[in-house]
This record gives structure tokens, C-alpha cells and sequence, in this order.
């Protein structure tokens, strides 16, 4: 482990450096990994843990859509790619990568597979903290370890193919065999993460429901709405509002936060820019606080976990949610950004 200081507290996190693929490989020699679910996260970590010479297979049902994707990816019926049941009883380590609500109507399917010494991974903590809700409680006799990419499946695979990675946490809920621990960072280091720092599964899925209710998805919709909201209701163009909402944040501006922090940002733009930002930052920061507040009491009281397996677990919750995604879609607000995209100068 290397001990990092993150803004004046000390963590300890482990970097590819310390824990290179040919350990990880070693480590991991003698496992067959399942992965159970082809949605987002199935195929990045399965392809990369496949590039990265790990022995993997997928469990998928037959005659769906994901099961043909899987196909062409190049996961052979019956060599690499089975019907779920069976992926999981050839699995040593099974990473359970159903959606969230999905894993509750497989668990007794999955549970039957899990002989002793075996491993049951996730990439999310919910299913084992909101047990009450979900009824997932796995056996004494088998490892639970977690790796949590942070970001997208799509981005961890496109991050791995561009020679980078995503962070992601680790943690162990249950270590059985005495090996969880170097199990499941391994298996961090194989899925292509960058660096992994260690939570536990309730940190995990409080901090990720939070971040995605919040600034990384739901707050930054509210957020630009408001604004372009406000600048046509004062007579802006579209063109002028989407420029300032949308286009010059993505395009400009968070690629230098990226790079280099926000103060760096602030201090490549014009002083009337700062000014105004410093002048501005903490007023957003007071008026929305109260929701974040209220947002993090909703997942902890384990109401956010009850709404998304409710609605999810709905027989055409597909459909249902093309629907609210066409609302989005359909706004003038980004149907101006699908009009913005296409002028890119390389589009
Ligand atoms: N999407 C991400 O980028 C991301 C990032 C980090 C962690 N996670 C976590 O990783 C896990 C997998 O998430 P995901 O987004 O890849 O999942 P997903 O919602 O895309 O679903 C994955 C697969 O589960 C299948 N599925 C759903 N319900 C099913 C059922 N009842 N029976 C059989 N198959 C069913 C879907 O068809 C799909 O192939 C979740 O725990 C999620 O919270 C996801
Ligand atoms: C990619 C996210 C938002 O980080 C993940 O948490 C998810 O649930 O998809
Ligand atoms: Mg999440
Ligand atoms: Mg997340």
C-alpha cells in the first residue's frame, strides 16, 4: 500500500506500480472468473480482464440481446459464454454484475453455486447492505469482495484501450478463506483500474448514490436546466444559452479542472471570470447544500434503494424510462446541444 496525503489526510491506496498485472495474473492463476450480466460493467470488466490474460467466462441468458453482443465480442456458447446458472458453477470467483434490482430475482440461483472457498464479487455495495430489501445474504463460507469502477463500463473500457484507467474502491465484507484480500485487489488491478482506495460496502453505496444523484448526474441536469431556463426567458438564443451552459464546460473548461484543479481553471480565465466565480461559488454551494443534505438522509434511511427496486424490478421499466430519457432528449435544451454537436469543427 502507498500512503498518499489527500488535501491533509493521509490514505493508504494501491497503484498499479506496487501491485503490477503479472501478480494479479499470479494471484488469480488458478480462478475462473464468472461474470454474471452483460449490461455496462459485464462487458468492460470482462474484456479487459480477458486482455489482461485472465481466464474469464459470461453468464448471460440465452436468446437475448446481450447474450448476441456477447457473441460479438467474441465469447464462444459453450467455450466462454453460458447460460447463467451454469457460468456460476464454473466460476471459482462469480462477479455479479446483474443491474441492482435484477440480482434479487437471480440471487437464489446465483446462492445455490456459491460452494465453500469460493468468491462472490460486486461492483456495488447495494445488495448486501440494503439486505432487508433485497434478501441477499451471502454464505459464511465464501469470500464477498467488492470493486467499484468509478465511472461508466463504457469509460473504464475505453480508458483501458487508451492505456489509462478509472479509479475504483475495493472492500471486503466477508474474508472466509484468507484470501479476499489479495483476490480482490487483483481483480482491481485486472479490470483496469487506475489506482484503488479501500471503503466498505455501506460507504460504497451511500457515497455512489449520493454521486450520481448528485453532482455527477442528477445535480448538473438540475443545475444546467435552471440556467438555460433562465437566459431564454430573458431572450437569449438557444445557440447562446446551450454555448453557455453546456458546450464551453464540457469542451473547455472541465477538461483544464481535469488537468490541473479548479483555481488553475479560474486562473486561465479573464479576471472579470474570477471575480465573478469567487464571488458566486459559495452562494451555490448555500443554496443547494439542504438538498445534498436531504439527498444523503434518502439513501441512508434506504429510501433511494426501495424507489430504484421498485421501479426497476417493473416489467416494462424499459420502456418507461425511454420515455423519461426522450423527455430529456427531446428538450430544446439539448435538442440545441444535438444541433451544437454536429457543428464540432471534427464531427
Ligand atoms: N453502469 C455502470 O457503469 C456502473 C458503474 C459502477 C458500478 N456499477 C454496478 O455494477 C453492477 C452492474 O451494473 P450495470 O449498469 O452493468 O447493470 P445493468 O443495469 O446494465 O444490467 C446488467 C445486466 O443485467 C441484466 N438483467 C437485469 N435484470 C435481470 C434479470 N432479472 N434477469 C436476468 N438478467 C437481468 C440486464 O439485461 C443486463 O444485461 C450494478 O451493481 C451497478 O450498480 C455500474
Ligand atoms: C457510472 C456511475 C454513475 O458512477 C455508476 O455509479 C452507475 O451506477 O452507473
Ligand atoms: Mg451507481
Ligand atoms: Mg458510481
Amino acid at each position: 500500500m502507498a500512503t498518499i496525503n489527500f488535501g491533509g489526510v493521509k490514505e493508504d491506496v494501491v497503484t498499479r506500480e506496487e501491485f503490477p498485472m503479472e501478480k494479479a495474473r499470479e494471484v488469480l492463476k488458478d480462478e475462473t472468473i464468472a461474470i454474471i450480466g452483460y449490461g455496462v460493467q459485464g462487458p468492460g470488466q470482462s474484456l479487459n480482464l480477458r486482455d489482461n490474460g485472465f481466464n474469464v467466462i459470461i453468464g448471460q441468458r440465452k436468446d437475448s440481446k446481450t447474450w448476441d453482443k456477447a457473441v460479438a465480442d467474441g465469447w464462444v456458447p459453450g467455450e466462454t459464454l453460458f447460460e447463467i446458472e451454469e457460468a456460476a458453477k464454473r466460476g471459482t470467483i462469480i462477479q455479479f454484475l446483474l443491474s441492482d434490482a435484477g440480482q434479487i430475482s437471480l440471487w437464489p440461483a446465483i446462492k445455490q453455486q456459491l460452494t465453500a472457498g469460493k468468491a462472490l464479487y460486486f461492483s456495488h455495495g447495494f445488495g448486501v447492505t440494503y439486505n432487508d430489501q433485497t434478501g441477499i445474504v451471502p454464505p459464511k463460507d465464501v469470500d464477498v469482495i467488492l470493486v467499484a469502477p468509478k465511472g461508466s463500463g463504457t469509460s473504464l473500457r475505453r480508458l483501458f484501450l487508451a492505456g489509462q484507467g478509472l479509479n475504483s474502491s475495493f472492500a471486503i465484507f466477508q474474508d472466509a478463506t484468507g484470501r479476499a484480500r489479495e483476490r480482490v485487489i487483483a481483480l482491481g488491478i485486472g479490470v483496469g483500474s487506475g489506482y484503488l482506495f479501500e471503503t466498505d460496502f455501506k460507504k460504497e453505496v451511500f457515497s455512489d448514490l449520493t454521486g450520481e444523484r448528485g453532482t455527477l448526474m442528477g445535480a448538473i441536469q438540475g443545475i444546467f436546466a435552471a440556467q438555460y431556463e433562465t437566459l431564454r426567458s430573458k431572450g437569449h438564443s438557444p445557440s447562446e444559452a446551450f454555448n453557455e451552459t453546456v458546450e464551453e464546460l464540457t469542451q473547455s473548461l472541465m477538461p483544464l479542472v481535469a488537468e490541473n484543479g479548479m483555481d488553475w481553471m479560474y486562473a486561465n480565465c479573464s479576471t472579470t471570470a474570477q471575480r465573478g466565480a469567487l464571488d458566486w461559488w459559495k452562494k451555490f454551494r448555500d443554496a443547494t447544500k439542504p438538498v445534498f443534505e436531504e439527498l444523503y438522509n434518502s439513501v441512508a434511511e434506504g429510501k433511494e434503494a426501495a424507489r430504484s427496486i421498485e421501479s426497476n424490478s417493473q416489467p416494462d421499466y424499459r420502456e418507461k424510462l425511454n420515455e423519461e430519457l426522450k423527455e430529456l432528449r427531446e428538450s430544446e435544451m439539448w435538442q440545441a446541444g444535438s444541433a451544437v454537436r454536429k457543428l464540432r469543427p471534427n464531427a
